[in-house]
């Protein structure tokens, strides 16, 4: 069966979203579950236009071209269903249904079509700062939430991946940060080879090395951690970057949360710091949570439109940030603390695309961010309510140990 005329082949998928590459060209299709809700075409283009003319220009996401939206015929979908079940993880198909108007977005998972071979590094990052909720106890979201995952069994043995780590733009804590999800990769680490899920949660080190010598660019694992730092401590714009082998200094590692400040304000992962951190410069209460935002997406598009501010624009932004409703801006930030940065590479060329050089060869990589449609304002709850529950938790666990 074929999806707008051409072959496809299933990626990955989340909570919300299933992902398929459609083969030969540089699209994937985003197709959204819809069990529990109806998605009706308006939404979908809302959301589109929340990614286009929000996410997109707010993060500097330049190698995602703007999503729009597709139709599949009722027939097509049937059968798509049915030849997707046999790729999907047991844990998610609890959701079968799939909306009829779907997402057509960059397929982040390659550098381009007409590379041999693509490799892709995909990390959920989570948040990258200590709430101010949180800093009364030291402990971040992640690092909390984990307790809760042990407690529901959603996990075997909580992560020592600390998203603080890797926002520090401390090239040790980073690598460290690296390290313990190689370790434990839940869901927060990946790794793709044309597309094809090659790391996950069930990967081990020695999956990772194996990977690596049949990739023949990495020497070995800190080199290629060396790799995936140089491009999240880029700006994205520079066109290449000479790899300096950095030797690892674990004596720095911090066992506990503690925020750093050594991003420089034009790398890549500053401005997703930023951006999560919206939700804490301003107050809201949750009780205002009510149905003044059900339809929050279409007004925020609108007022973007009626006021014609261009967000890639920096004064644009600035006024934008300002009139924002404070709610708006603790929903951009929801979406900021939940994407995933997608890291493909090959060794092949392509033109106009930056590259790191590691010894002799040249690595081309793009850096870029999914996951940014926009979230339901119950989130804000559910963060609060998950607050609580893992608070109580984390606290009867240390007290049994
Ligand atoms: O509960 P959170 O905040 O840690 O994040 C949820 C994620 O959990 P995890 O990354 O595993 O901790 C969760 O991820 P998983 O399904 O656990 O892989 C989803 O990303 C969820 O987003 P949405 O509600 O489907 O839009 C995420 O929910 P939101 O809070 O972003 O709505
Ligand atoms: N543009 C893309 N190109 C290639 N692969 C992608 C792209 N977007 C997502 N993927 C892959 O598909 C997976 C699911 O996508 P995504 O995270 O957007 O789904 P989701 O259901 O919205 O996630 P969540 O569970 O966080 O809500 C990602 O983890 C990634 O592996």
């Amino acid at each position: 069966m074929k999806i707008l005329g051409k072959s496809w082949k299933y990626i990955n998928e989340g909570n919300a979203h299933i992902v398929v590459q459609i083969l030969g060209t540089n699209y994937v299709l985003r197709l959204i579950k819809e069990d529990g809700k109806t998605t009706t075409p308006k939404n979908v283009y809302d959301s589109v236009n929340f990614v286009n003319l929000i996410m997109v220009p707010l993060l500097e996401n330049t190698h995602y071209e703007n999503e729009q939206t597709v139709e599949i015929s009722k027939s097509d979908l049937t059968e798509l269903r049915k030849l997707l079940l046999p790729f999907r993880p047991a844990n998610r198909i609890h959701k079968s249904l799939i909306s009829q108007i779907a997402i057509k977005a960059t397929n982040l998972s390659i550098v381009s079509p007409n590379c041999e071979i693509n490799y892709c590094i995909e990390i959920k990052p989570k948040e990258g700062y200590l709430s101010s909720s949180l800093r009364q106890y030291a402990k971040c979201y992640y690092c909390f939430k984990q307790y809760l995952k042990l407690q529901m069994k959603a996990i075997k043995e909580t992560s020592h991946y600390c998203p603080l780590d890797l926002f520090s733009g401390d090239k040790n804590r980073m690598k460290h940060s690296l390290l313990n999800m190689i370790n434990n990769p839940q869901n927060n680490f990946k790794l793709f080879k044309n597309g094809s899920l090659i790391f996950n949660e069930q990967s081990t080190k020695r999956d990772l090395q194996n990977i690596l010598k049949d990739m023949n660019c990495f020497n070995d694992t800190p080199l290629f951690l060396d790799f995936i730092i140089a491009t999240l401590l880029s700006d994205n714009i520079r066109p290449y970057i000479k790899l300096m082998a950095h030797k690892e200094n674990t004596e720095s590692a911090y066992h506990q949360c503690v925020e750093g400040n050594g991003l420089d304000t034009n790398s890549f992962l500053y401005k997703l710091l930023q951006l999560q951190k919206l939700s804490e410069n301003v107050a809201f209460n949750v009780k205002d949570l009510n149905n003044d935002y059900v339809d929050y997406v279409s007004k925020l598009i609108e007022q973007l439109n009626f006021s014609k501010l261009d967000l890639h624009c920096q004064s644009d932004k600035e006024t934008f940030y300002e009139a924002a409703d404070p709610i708006h801006l603790a929903l951009i930030s929801a979406v900021a603390k939940d994407c995933s940065i997608m890291i493909s590479f090959s060794t092949s060329y392509v033109e106009n695309i930056p590259y790191v050089e590691v010894g002799d060869a040249k690595v081309f990589y793009k850096l870029a961010l999914t996951d940014l449609e926009p979230k339901s304002p119950a989130t804000l709850s559910k963060r609060k309510d998950t607050e609580k529950k893992m608070i109580e938790i984390y606290e009867k666990y240390r007290e049994s140990t």
